[in-house]
């Protein structure tokens, strides 16, 4: 597929600014953007915390798989999956084979404050917060090294990670 019209998907853990810097970026494009969290709640009638809490993660992962091979079907779009999108090898073969895929990554500290305001995030409610972050990085360490650029947004906006992944996306 020509690089130029091939879906942009963007990965990282959670609060590293996927969804973000994927609206701004298909703004410069002139993509549609897609939200895969958004699309789930759509599909699922409900929001994440309560689809997580009344039908299990597992539901959870099984609808975000089948919603992603769906908003991968079209090029020309931005995609901000959620974090954990690339617990599934299918999901990663698929994301590989019918998008240009960008990693974003911050520091834990940075992760932190930036989602310590959203209760929107089930795996990060109660408890610890950076106990939970450092975590789960730790789990999902090796799940994003798949991607074609990965661009630490550490002390850089949203703004900033999305013009460095538009600048290899263009190349
Ligand atoms: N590079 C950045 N620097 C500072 N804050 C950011 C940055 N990117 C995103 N944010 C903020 O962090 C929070 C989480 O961003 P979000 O885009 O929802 O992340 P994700 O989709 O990866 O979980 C939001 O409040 C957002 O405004
Ligand atoms: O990392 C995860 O497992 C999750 C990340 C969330 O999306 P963001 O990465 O956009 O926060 C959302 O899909 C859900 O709460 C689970
Ligand atoms: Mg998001």
């Amino acid at each position: 597929m020509e690089q130029r019209n091939i879906s942009i998907v963007l990965i990282g853990m959670m609060g590293t600014g996927k969804s973000t810097a994927g609206r701004w970026i298909a703004e410069q494009l002139g993509y549609e953007f897609v939200d895969l969290d958004h699309e789930i709640e759509v599909a699922a009638g409900k929001r994440i915390p309560d689809l997580f809490a009344e039908d299990g993660e597992p539901a959870f992962r099984d609808l975000e798989s089948a919603v992603l091979a769906k908003v991968l079907s079209c090029s020309k779009r931005v995609i901000a999956t959620g974090g954990g999108a690339v617990l599934s090898e299918s999901n990663c073969e698929l994301m590989k084979r019918q998008g240009w895929v960008a990693a974003l990554t911050a520091g834990a500290e940075s992760i932190v404050e930036r989602v310590r305001e959203d209760q929107g995030r089930p795996l990060l409610a109660g408890g610890d917060l950076e106990l939970k972050v450092r975590t789960i990085l730790e789990e999902r360490k090796d799940c994003y090294r798949f991607a074609d650029v990965t661009v630490d947004t550490t002390g850089i906006s949203a703004e900033e990670a999305g013009r460095q992944i538009l600048m290899h996306y263009r190349v």
